[in-house]
């Protein structure tokens, strides 16, 4: 048994661990980084980028196959060849990884473990069965691995993980997706557009991470006319079949079965911390056995009297499951981790998020669910929205659908938040975050300048309608002339 002692150990090399090393190095260079899988990142590897190459290909199958209504003909056949897009996926994809793996090449073999780690005691990780490490510090930064309820192991060995999807050669002939939240919504549509049939099954009718019924009823409406999906669904049976398998669900009242060649469980993700040995530390521990954390400077509570010595940072907090988040929270972690115990607070960003869906789904700052929380009771908020069917430039370029809803704070005049179904949401998205983050009223937004003609216009529409309603400015004019037609 090889014996360490270290300042500082991080236990993961994702996203999180990889900043975390950095910024506990800044502080000592006795930092030990362990990591029990390959090094590359959950996001370059299997999550952010390959999920986004496929998306590329989709959309490029897409725009050719609807050119017709420009007045475009493409004829002869639009053909997919499965084999060339998955190529491309992983080559793209290693291309991603291989930087991932420069940067970790760079950090010194004295700095790095290989082997799962789990506490035996406060300050001990014992690492596979050949390495005890003696830590002062620590941060736990080890991600996240998706669920599925036990039923969906009757599909055997046709049960995939988005992991799997990008190891494949070659696109199936079909899949049923599981879970229509941001990973089977990206994935689902992806495959659609690439001429995989597949049907996409939720539960509850949530769509996506949106929250506003509004923008979730407009998902609804814009994904159930491209493709098959039940976001309510009533799934009766999951049988393994000799050519795949078969799922029997309920649709207008009838029973009905489909067989498709594997079922994609995406149905949500949980904290890696069961194998942690959390138990013999003296943390805190949530009901799905997470620790308790600060959001601002990532320290875990403890049952003991001094402060804890111990981070946690990234998809493992469960806190927000963002590459961009995830990122952060090493970074604090990390700075906390190496300046222990004169930790201080980090500096937590503006809410962002965006699903690389057709229309795009995008939310910036406090969500509408949030919202209600905390300011519904008093009338505190009020929502402004535009519809963009009729929107100028989304029309010019068949873009045209989906609602964006602002939502502002009565008194102040402040945006506090917004959710959107539409085109260019994840630029709509960043604007709206950086304007809430600069703690700009609408008012002092709606100074700023805006082109003509372009999908801006439309948000422009929304902030108008909104302060409107927040009684600070005009009633918003319908086909306003000096806004430039269609804006
Ligand atoms: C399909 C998919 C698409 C996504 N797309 C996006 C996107 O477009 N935009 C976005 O912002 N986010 C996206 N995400 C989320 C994003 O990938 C994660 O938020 C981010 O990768 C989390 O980083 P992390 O460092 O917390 O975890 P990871 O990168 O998973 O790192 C955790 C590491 O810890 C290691 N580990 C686990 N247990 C141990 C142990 N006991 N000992 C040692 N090592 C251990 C693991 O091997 C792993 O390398 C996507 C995720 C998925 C799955
Ligand atoms: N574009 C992005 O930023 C991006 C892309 C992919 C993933 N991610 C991150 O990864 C996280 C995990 O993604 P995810 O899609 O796995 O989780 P999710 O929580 O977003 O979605 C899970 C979905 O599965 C549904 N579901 C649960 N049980 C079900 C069942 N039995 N049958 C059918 N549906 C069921 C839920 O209602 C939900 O809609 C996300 O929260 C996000 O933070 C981000």
């Amino acid at each position: 048994m090889q014996l360490l002692k270290t300042d500082v150990a991080i236990i993961g090399g994702g996203t999180a661990g990889l900043g975390a090393f950095r910024a506990a190095r800044a502080h000592t260079n006795n930092v030990l980084l362990i990591e029990g899988g390959p090094y590359g990142t959950t996001c370059a590897r299997v999550g952010c980028m390959p999920s986004k190459l496929l998306i590329a290909a989709a959309e490029a199958a897409h725009h050719s196959q609807n050119t017709a209504p420009f007045g475009v003909h493409i004829d002869g056949q639009v053909r997919v060849n499965g084999r060339e897009v998955m190529d491309r996926v992983k080559r793209e994809r290693d291309r991603f990884v291989g930087f991932v793996l420069e940067g970790v090449d760079e950090i010194p073999a004295e700095n790095k473990i290989s082997g799962y780690a789990k506490f035996i005691d406060e300050h001990t990780l014992q690492v596979d069965d050949h390495t005890q490490i003696t830590a002062e510090r620590f941060v736990i930064a080890t991600g996240s691995s998706p669920v599925w309820p036990g039923f969906f192991n009757q599909a055997q060995d046709r049960l995939i993980i988005n992991d799997d999807v990008f190891d494949w050669d070659d696109l199936p002939e079909s899949v049923a997706v599981f879970g229509p939240g941001v990973i089977g919504l990206e994935l689902g549509q992806a495959l659609h557009r690439l001429g995989v049939r597949i049907r996409l099954f939720g539960i509850g009718g949530q769509i996506g991470p949106v929250s506003d019924p509004v923008i979730l009823d407009q998902a609804d409406k814009i994904f159930r006319d491209e493709f098959a999906i039940d976001p309510d669904a009533k799934v009766t049976g999951i049988e393994r079949v000799d050519n795949g398998v078969k799922i029997s669900f309920e649709e207008h009242g009838e029973t009905k079965s489909e067989v498709f060649d594997y079922l994609l469980a995406a149905t949500g993700r949980k904290a890696n911390v069961d194998k942690l040995g959390l138990e013999n530390t003296s943390l805190v521990l949530n009901p799905q056995g997470v620790p308790n954390f600060s959001q601002w400077t990532l320290q875990t509570e403890t049952n003991e009297p001094a402060a804890s010595h111990i981070f946690i940072a990234g998809d493992v907090n469960n806190y927000i499951p963002l590459l961009h988040e995830a990122a952060d929270e090493g970074r604090i972690a990390g700075d906390n981790a190496g300046r222990y115990p004169d930790i201080r607070n980090g500096k937590r960003r503006t809410p962002l998020s965006v699903v690389f869906s057709d229309p795009q789904i995008g939310m910036a700052g406090e969500t509408y669910r949030q919202l209600e929380q905390r300011l519904g009771t008093c009338g505190c908020f009020e929502v402004g929205e535009v519809d963009m069917t009729g929107q100028g430039r989304s029309r010019v370029m068949l873009k045209n659908k989906g609602k964006i809803r602002v939502y502002g704070e009565n008194g102040t005049g402040k945006l506090l938040g917004a959710e959107m179904i539409g085109p260019a949401a994840e630029h709509l998205v960043h604007l709206l975050a950086w304007t809430i983050q600069q703690g700009l009223t609408i008012t002092e937004i709606l100074e700023m300048p805006f082109y003509h003609p372009v999908i801006e216009e439309g948000l422009r529409t929304a902030l108008r309608d909104l302060n409107a309603r927040l009684k600070l400015g005009p009633e918003a004019v319908k086909h306003c002339l000096d806004c430039g037609p269609g804006a």
